[in-house]
């Protein structure tokens, strides 16, 4: 449909059954946003922002979905409260984090609540090197670059001695 969206949420927990939690994150996902079209492998991370926690596990999605990016939003916050997210501390630890990386080609700047693209993917290989396996070719709408020339740009700075 022409109205549809392809959304990438990126998804990750370091607590309780990780698989099993990032399994049924999914599976909410597909009831409750729209039709998965594509997943990536799952990545074993290192904690990132706050070190001092376990290792995250971390996959990325691909949704077409009939839903507005605040609609979105709330229904992936539900499935994290619904599998048992406690939003302690800001980078603490999670059972399930499910955000929002790219919503077709729109940007959104609703300040702390939502902001499309993801303000930080640019620094984060945990979320680039997933998207780049199902979203390689996608276009980010305010760099004008695709994701594996993003991910390419901050292998190349990370290199940087
Ligand atoms: N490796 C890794 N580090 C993280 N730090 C935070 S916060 N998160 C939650 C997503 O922002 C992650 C994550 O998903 N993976």
């Amino acid at each position: 449909q022409l109205d549809s969206k392809n959304v990438y949420l990126l998804l990750g927990s370091n607590l309780g059954d990780r698989e099993k939690l990032l399994t049924d994150a999914i599976a909410q996902i597909g009831n409750r946003v729209g039709m998965v079209f594509a997943q990536s492998s799952v990545y074993e991370t290192a904690a990132w922002g706050k070190e001092d926690q376990p290792s995250f596990l971390n996959l990325a999605v691909g949704v077409e979905t009939l839903l507005s990016p605040l609609e979105v939003l709330r229904e992936i916050l539900k499935i994290e409260e619904e599998l048992g997210r406690i939003r302690k501390e800001k980078w603490g630890s999670r059972l399930i984090d499910i955000d929002l990386i790219l919503f077709g080609d729109m940007v959104i700047d609703l300040g702390s609540e939502l902001q499309v693209p993801h303000p930080q993917m640019q620094y984060r290989k945990f979320v680039l090197a997933p998207l780049a396996e199902i979203a390689g070719t996608v276009i980010h709408p305010v760099f004008g670059k695709t994701v594996s020339e993003i991910l390419g740009i901050l292998d190349d700075n990370l290199t940087v001695t």
